[in-house]
């Protein structure tokens, strides 16, 4: 099982790195690999076994996280009560179209790789269409707005070498660019 020594933190050239397209269909490491991640995120969300593993909780999570400079990443995004939003693990996710609205977490972003508490509004489109292949290397299309969509984001961020703190304005961290709301 992927552990929090497994995550690879900021300093290391693999976060800001294009990570490699991938062929299909996939090896039988790439599929392990992609279980691990989606198992990660189960566990990160399940309170007795992070606290057990002391797993930072996570709705997301990119393969450049665990050193592997390739284009997938996995999505555990949970809604209201135990209601899942989204569970997919997305292999060379391209974003198609974005809204001009953007959208902004309240309470800014964190990640596994970023070990310190970075305040500020990380403005994103707050709709998204998102084409990429499943494990199958079948072609699939999702349209996602708000927290799905601010998550999605955050993920293909990491596929491209970005970290959500480059979207934070250093000079007024919550500042809002116009045309952007915040989600609470
Ligand atoms: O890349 C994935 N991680 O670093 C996992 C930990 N961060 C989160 O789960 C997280 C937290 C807040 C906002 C967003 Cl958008 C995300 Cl993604
Ligand atoms: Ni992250």
């Amino acid at each position: 099982m992927i552990l929090m020594k497994d995550i690879v933190r900021d300093g290391d050239p693999v976060l800001r790195a294009t990570a490699q397209q991938l062929d299909f269909p996939l090896n039988d490491e790439t599929k392990q690999l992609a279980h691990d991640m989606m198992e990660f995120l189960v566990n990160s969300q399940d309170p007795k076994i992070a606290e057990k593993h002391q797993l930072r909780a996570g709705v997301g999570l990119a393969a450049p996280q665990v050193g592997q400079s390739i284009q997938m990443a996995a999505l555990l995004v949970p809604g209201e009560d135990d209601e899942i939003l989204l569970q997919e693990v997305i292999v060379n996710p391209k974003i198609t179209r974005s809204s001009v609205r953007q959208a902004a977490l309240a309470e800014g972003e964190g990640c596994l790789s970023v070990d310190r508490d970075i305040p500020g509004y990380v403005p994103r489109a707050d709709k998204v269409t998102v084409r990429y292949q499943n494990l199958d290397g079948e072609e699939k299309e999702l349209k996602l707005k708000d927290y799905p969509a601010i998550v999605i984001q955050h993920e293909i961020d990491h596929l491209n070498g970005h970290l959500f703190y480059d979207h934070i304005n250093q000079t007024e961290p919550f500042s809002l660019p116009k045309n952007t709301i915040i989600l609470s």
